[in-house]
């Protein structure tokens, strides 16, 4: 992943890896991009020339925009759904609802990478982690819950 900025005011960080229309190919992996979304001016004008000083800008779509317009624009073009990986929310507690319905059309399921994308080393743990992930979804014994970090 990028390296964060490092004031951490990005709202919305939406991991993507497999927009044609925006990732770098190397092999059968694709550089991720972030878009990363802040309502406030003030915080746009800071972290700008950090993610410029850092020559990550190729990696960090940054847009200053409440995070529905920007969320509903991103679902208003049919490529963006279910593409991608990761959603990150640290925004305005009142709408996380709203947030929440329109990431599960963006963020797509079954996230794990390919099999054929994974070096051969890899692909035991990559296993052992589907296996394990299945098991919990499963196990009565814990519930999945969001994490407040
Ligand atoms: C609690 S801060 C979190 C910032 C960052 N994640 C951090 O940990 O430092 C909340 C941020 O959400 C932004 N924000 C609040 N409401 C928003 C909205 N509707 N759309 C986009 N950004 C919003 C604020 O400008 C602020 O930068």
């Amino acid at each position: 992943m990028a390296t964060a900025p490092e004031a951490g005011q990005l709202i919305a960080l939406l991991l993507k890896l497999t927009n044609p229309k925006k990732t770098i190919e190397i092999g059968c992996a694709n550089i991720m991009q972030i878009i990363a979304i802040d309502l406030d001016r003030e915080a746009y004008e800071m972290e700008l020339p950090i993610i410029q000083k850092a020559n990550i800008e190729h990696k960090i779509n940054f847009i200053q925009s409440s995070t529905l317009s920007a969320l509903d624009e991103l679902l208003n073009e049919n490529d963006n759904r279910g593409i991608f990986d990761f959603a990150f929310i640290d925004a305005d507690r009142v709408r996380y609802q709203k947030y929440h319905e329109r990431m599960l059309d963006l963020v797509k399921v079954g996230v794990s990478m390919p099999e054929e994308c994974v070096k051969e080393t890899m692909k035991p743990n990559r296993q052992h982690i589907i296996e394990f992930n299945k098991f919990l979804a499963s196990d009565t014994h814990v519930q999945i819950s969001q994490v407040p970090i």
